[in-house]
């Protein structure tokens, strides 16, 4: 079946409109709001990613939200331009009119609450009036365009039989979408398939419009709720990007079409969404309103498409699809995201490794590192590349004759600092300790006391390898012998444990340049 629509001609059944009510619904989200240049981009970003229709603002609600309206009206092709208005309101339709005077395609789009509560206490009318301002609304709006909207507000809560009788006159009135709202976010997808399939079936002339579905998330349903609705014969969607809205939000766009697109199968409907787009709108929203989308939001969150457990990475790294059921560049990332973390196995750890350049590593020291890396995991929330490279080429080094085994220090404002060190030199373990003036003196005492030399430091400096209180310490130390200076460097997340690291470094690399001009001070004298 089709249906000949004003604004878009023959639509197929398969054919699911997508109405964008970022910038007005969207907007109504505390803190959310935009200014006209904001808006306008966000409205050309709209248009790019395919929407097929943007309700751009509430004209009679203010000067700004007029103009807001009347520039994307001016500016934007390809989408209708659709403006709110209430239905009883008194110049709300004729300003709506006015502002989308320069669209392409404008439309209308008025409202008013249905539900027995709605109607007593918020407009204090009786029914009968209700329905009087549905014909007069929808009439007055089909002076102005032939695409109008009419909404039951508070839909979802309203007596079936008056609902079917408010749809059928505003039908009768010239509406040529008729829009069902969840608007406190209350319907199950059950009350959703009943509502659609009770309207289609009983009111008159309802096989000639469109119907569709605005869910709010209150429960935590609004997507669930728009996939009901489908299936139940609603072909228009009313959404927002990252489900911005009033309250809890609206049903998110990028989840809904998503859904369609990846459950083909079960949900047969087509959009004209550029999916791919979907990320950069995503992300010039949460810039244009500074407020991000949390890291576990589906299609567009930071980890939408992140790995971090081993199992899940060496499947991923075998074949995407096994935790993938979309491909990220299909919405626009540019690849899945293995995240190193205390959760990851070697082949995460190893491709990774390649990804940073270090080529295939031997087995041996890939385990060593990798060994180091779980110890770091588990004391670090993250481990950022900086990390890696601060451990792998610490490992590197560590194919030396001198190599860090473990440090106790004892240390405080009460009494000396102490050093209890384990060395391993040339293959066996050596223990010493010492004091000193805090806890580094006291470990590079503890180092000359393990492995007697004559070297001088003559530079200590630390860093943090990434940020947090959790961040590695990243040291370096210079050591002086015979007018030979050499730089080690350690990381670590324990500062004092980095600091000897580095000095071992430093230690070994001289004992490289020691043996290359006296091949016999080789041998360990301690
Ligand atoms: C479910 C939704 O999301 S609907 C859209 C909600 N969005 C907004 O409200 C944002 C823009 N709103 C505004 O700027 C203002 O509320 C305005 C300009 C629309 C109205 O402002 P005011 O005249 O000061 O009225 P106020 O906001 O205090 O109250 C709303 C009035 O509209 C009436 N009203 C609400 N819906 C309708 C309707 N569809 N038809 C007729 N009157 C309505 C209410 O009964 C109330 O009337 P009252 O003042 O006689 O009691
Ligand atoms: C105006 C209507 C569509 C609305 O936003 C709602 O009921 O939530």
């Amino acid at each position: 079946m089709t249906i000949d629509h004003p604004s878009f001609g023959r639509i197929d059944d398969d054919r699911v409109i997508i109405f964008d009510t970022t910038l007005r619904d969207g907007e109504q989200s505390p803190g959310f709001s935009m200014n006209l240049a904001e808006k306008l981009r966000m409205a050309e970003a709209l248009a790019e990613l395919g929407v097929d229709v943007i309700e751009a603002g509430f004209p009679v609600a203010s000067k700004g939200d007029f103009e807001s309206v009347h520039q994307v009206a001016s500016t934007i092709r390809g989408p209708v331009v659709c403006a709110l208005a209430r239905s009883g309101g008194k110049n709300d339709i004729a300003s709506a009119g006015e502002a989308i005077r320069p669209a392409e395609r404008g439309r209308i789009h008025n409202f008013i609450s249905t539900s027995p509560l709605h109607m007593k206490y918020k407009l204090r009318m009786e029914p009968e009036t209700v329905l009087e301002l549905i014909t007069a609304g929808n009439k007055a709006a089909r002076q102005f365009t032939d695409d109008v909207e009419w909404s039951a507000e508070d839909g979802s809560r309203t007596d079936p039989d008056f609902l079917c009788r408010c749809v059928e006159a505003a039908i009768k009135a010239g509406a040529t979408t008729i829009n069902i709202p969840d608007t406190v976010g209350y319907a199950t997808p059950e009350d959703m398939a009943r509502i659609f399939a009770d309207l289609k079936a009983r009111v008159p002339g309802a096989d000639r419009v469109i119907f569709s579905a605005h869910n709010h998330n209150d429960l935590g349903l609004a997507v669930a709720n728009t996939i009901a609705a489908l299936a139940a014969g609603a072909r228009q969607i009313e959404c927002t990007i990252n489900g911005i809205g009033e309250r809890a939000g609206n049903a998110a766009l990028e989840e809904i079409v998503m859904a369609l697109r990846t459950r083909q199968d079960v949900l047969p409907y087509k959009t004209g969404i550029q999916t791919q787009n979907l990320l950069r709108t995503s992300r010039m929203l949460a810039t244009i309103t500074g407020f991000d989308v949390q890291p576990n939001k589906a299609i567009v969150g930071r980890n939408a498409f992140a790995h971090e457990s081993g199992i899940h990475q060496d499947g991923v790294l075998k074949n995407a699809a096994t935790y993938e059921i979309m491909t990220p560049e299909s919405v626009g990332w540019t690849r899945s995201s293995l995240v190193l973390g205390k959760h990851s196995g070697r082949a995460a750890f190893r491709d990774k490794l390649k990804a940073m350049g270090y080529g295939e590593m031997d087995e041996a020291h890939l385990n060593d590192a990798f060994a180091r890396f779980k110890d770091l995991a588990d004391r670090k929330k993250v481990v950022y590349d900086e990390d890696l490279v601060a451990l792998v080429d610490d490992e590197a080094r560590d194919h030396a004759r001198i190599r860090f085994i473990s440090l106790d220090i004892e240390a405080g404002s009460r009494r000396p600092a102490r050093a209890e060190l384990t060395l391993e030199v040339d293959g066996e373990a050596r223990s010493g300790e010492a004091n000193g003036q805090g806890p580094v003196d006291a470990a590079f005492n503890a180092v000359r006391a393990i492995f007697p030399h004559e070297a001088t430091l003559q530079l200590y400096s630390v860093g943090a390898v990434t940020e947090g209180s959790d961040a590695q310490a990243r040291t370096t130390v210079r050591l002086e012998e015979d007018g030979k200076l050499v730089d080690g460097q350690g990381a670590d997340s324990d500062t004092l444990v980095s600091a000897v690291r580095a000095y071992v470094h430093a230690l070994n690399k001289l004992l490289v340049k020691r043996a290359r001009t006296e091949p016999e001070a080789l041998s360990v004298t301690a």
